[in-house]
């Protein structure tokens, strides 16, 4: 490998270098402040991607204070091909000395390892794409550091007990600078209907009561409804609903929260809307609401899921990481390196290892197997039981979660550098457009959804200039049998037409303020995030009993727990995030590091599984 002296200059060292030479003897140019891990550029593996990976070196080098020499021989192996692994860099290869190997390091996952690192097992996390993050990773362009999904951040404050995010930072050792948004979204609506998130409750009850005077009644009762049930859930330390000594433990407790949301489990919002609400355009304003955290209306959403963000964003705030939502994810990745627990990067899995009919292990696509005691899948549940595992032996569990939820569509994302005099002064983050006809909300192309996250964060673009990220639904048929030409001239077409209707509805002047543009399709989405059809997530079939058919994270795989938006309670960073902190815990009290009791954990698995068969 060399010495430190030979791979790691000091001016690489301090961020200053233009040219490295890696452990393979050739040298590559570090394009300072350019293009580090590239989610949505296509084509291979290109020198540029994998000096990036050395540029991630740097940063987590400068981040630990020069680091010490195995940190640095460890990022140097991560930007090496998978092949060039020794096996002594993976313990527990073929011993099966690890406690959990999780498969990807989206939230999800990395929220569930670190819980497990804290608890004391050793976990290794194996990532198939060369930064942490998944949804929520970064990358960086011409000056401008892109967030890669979302840029709204629920559970992200410093109160309360449903700040997931702050407390899967806590719980190693880490906390982030953050940023108050003042108003989560600004929506702009069929007939002129403009309405501002406030932060503060009482003011966003005062402008929607403002344009539905004549409802004002009705708002007031549905929104409190939503409380009752945020208050609920922030009363209860969330743990794993499939562990009984703690589900007890809390209906004992607080049995008047617990019962409440009982109560609300089968339950959506849009039905409890029609309670309280007639005026059509208001419960089309309540759709649009649900539909920007759930991708469908309020009919299908879970009520437990509406309240939790329709409340949030007053409670604790939306709050935006100093340095862009990639940040969360390598402070996570940080920690779990901190507890003992590793992550490998370039680790592609291609199957779960069964034996007798249990998950011992993983196949990489270089044919490497490693093995633990458990194995949580944080890809998606259509990739675990569709091309982990064979899709002929897909458990009855998995068959009844694939029929009462489908693949929600991905994404057409279209990340921008813009000339900042074109934004008016005052311009919101985030921003909702559905222009004139309300039945387009959830159609293809039909919302479009615009954060610009350096309304906040300034630091995340050139000076003069902000980011727009810009997406809309889009499904992955629309972009198949495309010729490489076709597929190119399509991407622009749609651009430029999402584009138009920004510069016609919000931003005079827009197109010719364009300093950056780059474009991201459903193909693009499932290339990166390794997610099948680049789908956002799993969105009920009809209309659900709220959050009752979602499963938990064991399954009928001895030994395999899934873990992310395929889990309850569903899509959403936050929600990924206590999927996360349920799984450790489950999986902590298998292992013997959490309480357990066989007996009743045999009877509430029984009677969990019975309830879904209700949904
Ligand atoms: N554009 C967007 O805004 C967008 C898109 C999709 C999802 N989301 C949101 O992001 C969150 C999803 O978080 P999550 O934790 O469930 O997952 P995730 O999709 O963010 O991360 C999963 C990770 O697993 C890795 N992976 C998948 N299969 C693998 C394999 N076989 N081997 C190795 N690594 C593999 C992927 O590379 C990825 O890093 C949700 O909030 C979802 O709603 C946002
Ligand atoms: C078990 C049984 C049977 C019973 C019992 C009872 C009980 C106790 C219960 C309990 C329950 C619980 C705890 C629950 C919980 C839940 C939760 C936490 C939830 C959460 C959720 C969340 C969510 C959903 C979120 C989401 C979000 C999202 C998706 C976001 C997104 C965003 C975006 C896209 C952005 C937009 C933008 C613009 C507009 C620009």
């Amino acid at each position: 490998m060399g010495t430190l002296s030979f791979m790691f200059p000091n001016s690489l060292l301090d961020g200053t270098c233009k040219i490295v030479a890696l452990g393979d003897g050739k040298t590559r140019y570090n394009k300072q402040g350019s293009s580090c891990f590239d989610p949505l550029r296509s084509g291979n593996c290109t020198d540029q991607q994998q000096l990036c990976g050395l540029s991630w070196g740097v940063d987590k080098a400068k981040g630990r204070r020069g680091g010490t020499v195995s940190n640095l021989k460890a990022v140097v192996d991560v930007d090496k091909r998978v092949e060039s692994y020794g096996s002594s860099d993976v313990e527990g290869n073929e011993s099966g000395s690890y406690d959990a190997i999780v498969i990807g390091s989206g939230i999800g996952g990395l929220v569930a390892a670190t819980q497990l690192a804290v608890k004391g097992a050793k976990v290794l996390v194996l990532e198939k794409y060369v930064i942490p993050g998944g949804s929520s990773g970064f990358y960086e362009r011409d000056g401008y550091k892109f967030d890669v999904g979302s840029s709204v951040m629920f559970g992200f404050s410093d109160k309360g007990n449903l700040n997931l995010i702050t407390q899967a930072l806590a719980a190693v050792g880490r906390k982030l600078e953050v940023i108050p948004d003042p108003t989560t979204v600004h929506f702009h609506l069929p007939n002129d209907l403009s309405v501002r998130i406030h932060r503060e409750y009482d003011d966003f009850i005062e402008e929607l009561v403002s344009k539905f005077p004549h409802e004002k009644e009705g708002i007031i009762k549905f929104y409190s409804e939503c409380w009752k049930i945020f208050n609920s859930l922030n009363s209860l330390e969330l743990k794993s609903l499939e562990e009984p000594i703690y589900l007890f433990g809390q209906f004992f407790k607080k049995p008047l929260e617990c019962l409440t949301l009982a109560y609300y489990l089968p339950q959506n919002a849009g039905s409890i809307a029609r309670k309280y609400i007639r005026d059509p355009g208001l419960l089309s304003f309540i759709d649009a609401e649900c539909f920007i955290v759930s991708t469908v209306n309020a009919l299908q959403t879970p009520m437990i899921n509406a309240s939790m963000v329709l409340c949030d964003r007053h409670f604790g705030g939306i709050n935006y990481p100093i340095g862009g939502v990639g940040e969360i994810a390598k402070s996570l990745a940080e920690g779990l390196d901190d507890h003992g627990s590793q992550i490998l990067y370039r680790a592609n899995v291609t199957s779960i290892i069964l034996d007798n009919g249990k998950a011992v292990g993983v196949k990489l696509s270089d044919g490497r197997k490693l093995y633990a005691k458990t194995i949580v899948s944080n890809a998606t549940r259509w990739d675990t039981f569709g091309k982990l595992l064979k899709a002929e032996n897909l458990p009855k569990e998995e068959e009844n979660f694939q029929k009462a939820y489908v693949k929600a569509p991905s994404f057409l994302s279209i990340h921008m550098g813009v000339k900042a005099d074109v934004l008016p002064p005052d311009t919101d983050c985030h921003h909702f457009v559905l222009e004139d006809d309300w039945t387009n909300l959830e159609k293809p192309y039909g919302s479009i959804f615009l954060s610009i996250p350096t309304v906040l964060d300034s630091s995340l673009a050139p000076e003069g200039h902000h980011i727009l990220h810009i997406f809309t639904t889009s499904s992955i048929e629309d972009w198949e049998g495309l010729s490489k030409k076709d597929y190119e001239v399509k991407k622009e077409l749609v651009a430029e037409s999402i584009i138009s209707r920004l510069e016609k509805t919000l931003f005079p002047g827009l197109k010719s303020s364009i300093h950056f543009k780059e474009v991201g399709t459903p193909k693009t989405h499932r290339r990166y995030l390794a997610r099948d059809s680049g789908t956002y997530g799993p969105m009920p079939r009809g209309t659900p009993k709220g959050l009752l058919g979602m499963p938990f994270n064991t399954t009928a795989i001895d030994g395999l727990y899934c873990v992310g938006d395929s889990c309850f309670p569903g899509q959403g960073v936050i929600a990924v995030a206590f999927s996360g902190v349920m799984c450790a815990h489950r999986v902590a009290a298998d292992l013997g590091f959490e309480k357990k009791s066989d007996v009743l954990d045999s009877a509430l698995l029984r009677l969990l599984g019975w309830l879904r068969t209700l949904a």
